[in-house]
C-alpha cells in the first residue's frame, strides 16, 4: 500500500513542497500525473500544466480525469508559451495566488511543457518572496524509452562536426538532442516510461546512454504509464532551488532563449467516417511530415462521443473519452514538430480522409 507522509504547510515556517515533472514531449508526464492525483489519498494537491500548443489538451485531461477529491480549481493551467520563458509574467503571480489561497495545497506539482527548459524554472524558486515559502522537493524528469532506443535524441557525429568547425561552442546538431539533456541535468529522478514497449537488453542499454548523459549518480526508475509509489515521486527532499550549479543547462550563460528550433499549430478535421481509418491516417501523415506530437479530437459518424487522439512519433492511442456538446462536430489537432513543418501540406493531408 503506497502513504504518502503528511505534512502542515500551513504551518510556519514550513514550505510547501513543490515538484516539477519535465520530460520531451510525449514521454507521459500526463499520465503519470494521473495516476499520482488518482493515489492523492485526500491529500491536497495542486497541479500546474503548462502545455506547447493551444487547445489546453493536458489540462482537460486532468480535469476530467473525476478523481474524487481532485476539485477543478486544483487544476491551474498557463497556455501563453513555455513556462520557462513566461517565468515572472504568468508563472510567479500563479504560485503566489496558489500559496495565497485561504486553504493552501498541501504539495504543488508542476508538469512542464515537453519544449521546456527547467532550469529557467528553478531559479524563480530563488525569488525572495516564493523562496520563504516553497520548496522544490525535486524535478522528476520521464523519458520516452522506447524514442531514446530508437535514436531519437541522438546527434550525428559528422553534422556536430561539420557545425563546430564553423562555431566551436556548439555541441549539438540536433534540437531535440538540446532540450533532451536539459531536462535530463536537471533531474532528481529519472523516470524511464514506456518501458512495456521494450525489451531487456534495450533497456539495459538506454539506461547506460542515459546514465552516461548524467553529470552525477541519479536515481533512474523503470515504468510504465508512470506508475510509481507516490511517497517516492512526492518525497525526494532534493532542495533544488539551493542546487542550481549541480544542474547545468546548455543555456547557462544565456540570458534567453527561444523555442524557434520547434513549431506548432492547430488543424481543424472534419467528422470522421470510422475511428480506425482516421487513426492509421494520422500514424502515416505523421511519420511523412516527421511529425513529433499530435494530440486532440475529432467527431465520428453516428458516435455522440468524441475520439480523443494521442500521437507521439508515429505511435498514436485513441479513445472515445466524453460527450461531444453542441452541434459543432469539427475535430482540433495540435500538431507540433521541429522548425519548417509544411503547414498547408499537413493541414491538407490531416484533412484529407
Ligand atoms: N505504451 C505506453 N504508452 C504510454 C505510456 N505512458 C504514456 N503513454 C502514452 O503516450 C502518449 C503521451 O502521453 P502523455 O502522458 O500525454 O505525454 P506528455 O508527456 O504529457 O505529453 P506532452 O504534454 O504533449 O509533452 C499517450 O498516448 C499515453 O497514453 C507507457 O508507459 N507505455
Amino acid at each position: 500500500m503506497n502513504s504518502i507522509a503528511p505534512t502542515s504547510p500551513s504551518a510556519v515556517g514550513v514550505k510547501i513542497p513543490v515538484t516539477v515533472i519535465t520530460g520531451f514531449l510525449g514521454a507521459g508526464k500526463t499520465t503519470l500525473l494521473r495516476n499520482l492525483l488518482s493515489q492523492a489519498q485526500g491529500r491536497r494537491i495542486a497541479v500546474v500544466v503548462n502545455e506547447f500548443g493551444s487547445l489546453g489538451i493536458d489540462g482537460e485531461t486532468l480535469r476530467s480525469c473525476g478523481i474524487e477529491g481532485c476539485p477543478d480549481e486544483d487544476i491551474v493551467e498557463l497556455t501563453n508559451g513555455c513556462l520557462c520563458c513566461t517565468v515572472a509574467d504568468d508563472f510567479l503571480p500563479t504560485m503566489r495566488a496558489l500559496i495565497d489561497r485561504p486553504q493552501p495545497p498541501e504539495h504543488i506539482v508542476i508538469e512542464t511543457s515537453g519544449l521546456a527548459l527547467p532550469k529557467p524554472l528553478l531559479k524563480a524558486f530563488g525569488w525572495p518572496d516564493i523562496r520563504t515559502r516553497m520548496t522544490v522537493d525535486g524535478v522528476i524528469t520521464l523519458v520516452d524509452t522506447p524514442a531514446v532506443a530508437a535514436g531519437r535524441f541522438a546527434d550525428d557525429p559528422e553534422a556536430i562536426a561539420a557545425q563546430q568547425a564553423a562555431d566551436p561552442s556548439l555541441d549539438h546538431d540536433n534540437p531535440l538532442a538540446e532540450v533532451f539533456e536539459d531536462q535530463l541535468l536537471s533531474a532528481d529522478l529519472v523516470v524511464l516510461n514506456k518501458t512495456d514497449l521494450l525489451d531487456e537488453v534495450e533497456l539495459e542499454n538506454v539506461e547506460a546512454e542515459i546514465t552516461a548523459l548524467l553529470p552525477r549518480k541519479r536515481v533512474m526508475l523503470r515504468a510504465v504509464e508512470g506508475k510509481l509509489d507516490p511517497a517516492v515521486l512526492l518525497g525526494l527532499d532534493a532542495g533544488a532551488e539551493d542546487d542550481l550549479m549541480a544542474r547545468p543547462s546548455h543555456h547557462d550563460g544565456a540570458d534567453e532563449h527561444e523555442h524557434d528550433d520547434f513549431d506548432s499549430f492547430v488543424v481543424t478535421v472534419p467528422e470522421q467516417n470510422s475511428a480506425d481509418a482516421f487513426v492509421k491516417h494520422l500514424a502515416k501523415v505523421a511519420v511523412q511530415f516527421d511529425i513529433l506530437r499530435l494530440k486532440g479530437f475529432a467527431a465520428v459518424k453516428g458516435k455522440p462521443m468524441r475520439l480523443a487522439v494521442q500521437g507521439v512519433g508515429n505511435r498514436m492511442r485513441h479513445a472515445f473519452d466524453k460527450p461531444l456538446t453542441g452541434d459543432d462536430r469539427t475535430g482540433r489537432l495540435v500538431v507540433i514538430g521541429q522548425k519548417g513543418l509544411d503547414r498547408q501540406a499537413i493541414e491538407m493531408a490531416l484533412q484529407a480522409l
